[in-house]
């Protein structure tokens, strides 16, 4: 019987426990802080950050959403980032995703401080990840928030196939590494890439995440894989769906996660957890 991979509910489990450790650390006079640059104004990108900064007021996390026009230059932006650098009660800072056309998403990144760096994106903490160097450091959100996903499988997942469509910096390339770190043998496979379906029907572990509506279809999946569905994309009549057939894929794989429901709010949980990750790592309070 295929599992279906509830990721609202474990977003519910780990927004428990960061609340917790949020309670915890808030005793001892401090209050985990995030703040979240939004430039623009790109409808989704609006939903989102409303999303962060009402999960992480929920969580009890101070949280500070600075919205600005899509005309401010990168000099301005970098002038912003850097006092929330030198800002004590700030403990991860994010730019969101997309910046408006003219501003240099990477250049703007790499001036966040790496230990306020609650994305995971700035280069040093791409480049531990991609090295599995030990030490605590931040890791980009969705592809640690799937691994928390297969980990609540219980699934062994050493020496297994996984395949990874798509190489983006935010999902595709990190999530290769999470995955190669966790000692699976990796494929990553892109709009370039050859005999896609030959590719996935090998993995054990698929993971999708390339913005094409229903890329994937029942013939392209291995019977009992376990399918991650990255995308969001709107089908003919505007509703959420994802890289993956669904109905197609369902009762052939062992686990799958739904589009709404899946991949998305553990995004949003991981972040949570993360910001208090590094709360407690520059207080040196967190575990190994
Ligand atoms: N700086 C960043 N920018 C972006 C990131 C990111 O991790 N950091 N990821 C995405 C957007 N994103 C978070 O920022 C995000 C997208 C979607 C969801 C989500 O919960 N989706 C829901 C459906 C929502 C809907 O109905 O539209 C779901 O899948 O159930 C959370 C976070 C790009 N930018």
């Amino acid at each position: 019987m295929t599992t279906i991979i509830d990721g609202k509910q474990l977003a519910k489990e780990v927004n428990a426990q960061t609340k917790d450790r949020v309670a915890a650390l808030t005793q001892r006079g401090i209050t985990p802080g995030l703040a979240v640059i939004i430039v623009g104004d790109d409808l989704a990108s609006a939903i989102y950050v409303r999303n962060k900064h009402k999960k992480a007021t929920q969580l009890g996390i101070n949280s500070i959403v600075r919205q600005l026009p899509a005309t401010v230059s990168q000099a301005e932006l970098v002038a912003i980032v850097q006092a929330y650098n030198a800002d004590p009660a700030i403990h991860g800072i994010l730019v969101q995703s997309p910046l408006p056309v003219g501003l240099d998403e990477q250049a703007i990144v790499a001036t966040i401080d790496p230990a306020k760096d609650v994305d995971g994106f700035h280069p040093l903490n791409v480049g531990r990840l991609f090295a599995n160097l030990p030490g605590k450091y931040p890791v980009s959100c969705t592809p640690r928030g799937i691994m928390t996903m297969l980990d609540s499988l219980n699934l062994h997942l050493r020496g297994k196939r996984a395949v990874v469509v798509g190489r983006s910096r935010i999902v595709g390339r990190p999530m290769a590494a999470m995955l190669i770190n966790a000692d699976m043998t990796v494929s990553v496979a892109h709009v370039y890439t050859k005999d896609l379906s030959e590719l996935t029907r090998e993995a054990d572990v698929l993971v999708v995440a390339t913005g094409v509506t229903h890329l994937i279809k029942r013939n392209d999946v291995k019977p009992g894989a376990i399918v991650i569905d990255v995308g969001m994309d709107r089908d003919e009549n505007g509703k959420l769906t994802g890289d993956v057939d669904f109905d197609g894929v369902f009762d052939r794989a062992g686990a799958i996660t739904p589009v709404p429901g899946g991949v998305g709010p553990m995004t949003i949980a991981t972040l949570m957890q993360q910001t208090v990750d590094l709360c407690e790592w520059s207080e040196q309070l967190g575990n190994d």
